[in-house]
């Protein structure tokens, strides 16, 4: 039986680094790619880091009961929501996966697909080293947005409470100051090397 890697963490706490080198470096891993309506950035492919959707294709699933979980945020670019959807790719028979969200959707994915087949990778940064990754990424964007940089950086510590991962029984924190060091340490309690 496969099992469903989450990866979880702060803004700019590196989860997409992490996320995509994970993907890279495990063949027999694939990625459960979220649903969202946020404009794409000059990175991102489309099915790669996300789907991107308008809000009727997220409510055309809903509809047919294939929504497992969504979320929505009022930016200051306007109203972005990211869903997980059973869209028929997940195999947890012959398969592992890997999935990036929130908390909440978390503890969503865990509730749908069960605790024992879900697995929380909480990659964790000091706030002031993440805030520099954070600015630093977005001076390379085409037209920076730190007003949603700021909002994302603070809401998200809140989400990410100490007292919030306790509660949904997180206690093992991967430190992504070397990204190859945290990299191993996941694989190895992934059981890849
Ligand atoms: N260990 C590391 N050392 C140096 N830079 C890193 C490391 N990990 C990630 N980065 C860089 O930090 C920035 C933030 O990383 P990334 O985009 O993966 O974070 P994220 O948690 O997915 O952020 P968000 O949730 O805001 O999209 C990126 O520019 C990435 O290249």
């Amino acid at each position: 039986m496969g099992k469903i890697y989450y990866v979880m963490g702060k803004s700019a706490s590196g989860k997409d680094t992490i996320f995509n080198r994970l993907h890279d470096e495990c063949p027999r891993t694939k990625k459960i790619i979220t649903y969202t309506t946020r404009p794409k950035r000059s990175e991102d492919v489309e099915g790669v880091s996300y789907h991107f959707v308008d809000e009727s294709v997220i409510e055309d699933y809903r509809r047919q009961g294939k929504l497992i979980e969504m979320r929505t945020y009022n930016t200051v670019q306007g109203r972005w929501t990211y869903a997980t959807i059973d869209d028929g790719s997940v195999h947890l028979e012959s398969k592992n996966y890997l999935i990036i969200g929130t908390l909440e959707s978390y503890k969503k994915i865990r509730e749908y697909f069960g605790a024992e087949n879900v697995v929380p990778i909480y990659i964790e940064l000091g706030d002031g080293i993440r805030l520099q990754r954070a600015v630093n990424r977005e001076m390379m964007e085409e037209k920076p947005n730190y007003a949603e940089l700021c909002r994302r950086y603070l809401a998200d510590s809140e989400d990410f409470s100490d007292a919030r991962l306790e509660a949904a029984g997180i206690t093992k924190r991967y430190l992504n100051e070397d990204l190859n060091k945290c990299i191993l340490e996941i694989k190895k309690d992934m059981g890849i090397i």
